[in-house]
């Protein structure tokens, strides 16, 4: 079985794959791969220092994820440039793994998931909603600042879209229990089906 998970910016998703991990689930989060690519890719670093030059790197020589938020959250043309650089090696490495290991179960994150069109690479995807002040208040304490969140949404399908597109909808706005009751009941009931 292979199952995609999206939702909104600081919904849970992370959260809830790790309780399919626990459940036993190979998983994957793409933003954990950008994550990778971003800290040890050396084609990525020099593509990133001939487009924003040095200042988006830190004085040992790593990528400063703060200053390329900021550069491509204001800028609909440099967020682009970035997903044409990043998205091609990240789609790569999920669809190389799943391969590797078809017999097992996969579950793959993916925020960009409709906006992308990649739905159809899965046999299901599950969104995971959560309200607006909730997601606030989580990714403050996260350190992002409210303006950043809502940046990041305006680049992103409508969270009411992502649900009616989805098979199966997470509802995080309650606390972790309340999560992670729906998030066994739902693999159950995809592991019975
Ligand atoms: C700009 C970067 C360096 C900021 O890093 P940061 O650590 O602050 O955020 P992180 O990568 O953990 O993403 C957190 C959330 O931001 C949102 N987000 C990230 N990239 C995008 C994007 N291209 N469009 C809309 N929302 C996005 C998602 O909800 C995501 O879950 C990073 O997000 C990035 O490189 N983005 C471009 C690649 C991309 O599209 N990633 C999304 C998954 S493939
Ligand atoms: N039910 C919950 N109760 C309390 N805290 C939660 C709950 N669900 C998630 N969180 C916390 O909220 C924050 C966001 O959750 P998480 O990282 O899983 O979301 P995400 O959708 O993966 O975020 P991002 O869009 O940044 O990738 C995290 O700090 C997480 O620990």
């Amino acid at each position: 079985m292979k199952v995609g998970l999206t939702g909104g910016i600081g919904c849970g998703k992370s959260t809830v794959a790790r309780m399919f991990q626990d459940a036993g689930w190979r998983t994957l989060e793409s933003d954990q791969i950008v994550a990778d690519i971003l800290s040890g890719d050396a084609a990525v670093h020099a593509a990133l220092r001939e487009r924003w030059g040095d200042k988006i790197f830190s004085d040992d020589g790593q990528v400063n994820r703060r200053a390329i938020a900021e550069k491509v959250f204001q800028d609909e043309e440099e967020l682009s440039w970035l997903e044409q650089l990043l998205h091609p090696l990240v789609r790569k490495f999920w669809q190389e793994s799943v391969q590797a290991d078809p017999q097992s179960d996969w579950l793959v994150e993916i925020p960009l998931m409709f906006e992308k069109r990649l739905e159809t690479a899965f046999d299901l995807v599950v969104c995971v909603a959560s309200p607006p002040d909730v997601v606030e208040t989580r990714m403050v304490a996260r350190g992002y600042t409210g303006e950043e969140i809502e940046r990041r949404r305006q680049r992103q399908m409508p969270l009411d879209e992502k649900i009616r597109l989805a098979d199966h909808v997470i509802t995080n706005a309650g606390n972790l229990e309340f999560l992670e009751n729906q998030t066994k009941r739902l693999i159950g009931q995809i592991q019975g089906a």
